[in-house]
């Protein structure tokens, strides 16, 4: 009889959700990160559109391991953290998954990215909804399997306003999965100071490092597990913050 033989993974060397061994890098500021963003589109080339891209597709194959089944209800706001929400709904059809995007903003008031990846999801036609009142988020969220949380990234400053504090408050009352992207609604992601009615996820899938405010020992209640997703920024780039492997 074939016995395969086992092969010691070697446990210094991280992997990435493929079983690829991925780099390990050192947790970022906000200001830090969103250099890194910034020199990946200005000094390399590498177009906004391609690292939303990139970002949008780990996330969802992510989303994909860990909550297999169900109707996904994705909350996007105004900035590219919501538009990173429409690439993953449009990657969730395209794995016949029951997908729904509910804006908490008037679609015309996205600019740059989210708004072209908004309108994708529109002319694909997939299921994109407005909901700006309270009553109309609920309506949407009742019987959602899966909230992913597309509403604020690392944009965000100080507490929630307005109807990110309604939307946030209602997915976490309902009993459905929680996955946060890049991090939790209503936590700092330098101070991680956490908002009364930040995101509560059980997963939150982040892009290129974790963010410092992820350190506290206060914060991982409502981060739940962390899964770090690279988007396409070179090693280069990033080699100031590698950590040795
Ligand atoms: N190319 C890239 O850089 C990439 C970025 N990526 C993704 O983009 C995310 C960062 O996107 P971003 O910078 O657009 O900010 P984001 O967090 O979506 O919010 C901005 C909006 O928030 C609002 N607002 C702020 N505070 C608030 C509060 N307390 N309560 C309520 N509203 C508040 C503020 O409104 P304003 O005050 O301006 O009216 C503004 O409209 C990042 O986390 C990652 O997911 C990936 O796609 C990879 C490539
Ligand atoms: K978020």
């Amino acid at each position: 009889m074939f016995v395969a033989p086992i092969i010691d993974k070697p446990t210094h060397f991280p992997q990435n959700m493929f079983g690829h061994p991925a780099m390990k890098i050192k947790s970022l500021s906000r200001e830090q990160v969103r250099s890194v963003d910034q020199q990946a589109i200005e000094d390399y080339g590498i177009s906004g559109l391609v690292l939303m891209e990139n970002a949008g597709r780990g996330a969802a194959d992510v989303i994909q391991q860990n909550a297999a089944t169900g109707r996904v209800v994705i909350l996007c706001g105004k900035g590219n953290n919501g538009g990173d929400g429409y690439v993953i709904a449009r990657h969730l059809d395209l794995m016949e998954r029951q997908v729904r995007v509910v804006s908490v903003v008037e679609i015309e008031s996205l600019s740059g990215d989210a708004a072209a990846n908004a309108a994708i999801a529109q002319k694909a036609e997939l299921d994109v909804q407005v909901a700006t009142s309270a009553e109309a988020i609920e309506s949407h969220l009742h019987d959602a399997d899966v909230i992913v949380d597309c509403l604020l990234g690392t944009g965000a400053t100080g507490p929630l306003r307005g109807i990110y504090a309604d939307a946030v408050k209602i997915a976490n009352r309902t009993k459905a999965t929680r996955i946060a992207i890049d991090v939790p609604t209503g936590m700092d992601v330098d101070s991680g100071e956490a908002d009364p009615h930040t995101f509560q996820a059980e997963l939150t899938i982040t892009f290129v490092a974790k963010k410092i405010g992820f350190e506290f020992d206060e914060t991982q209640s409502l981060l739940g597990d962390i899964e770090v997703v690279p988007i396409g920024v070179p090693r280069k780039l990033l080699r100031p913050w590698v950590l040795p492997s």
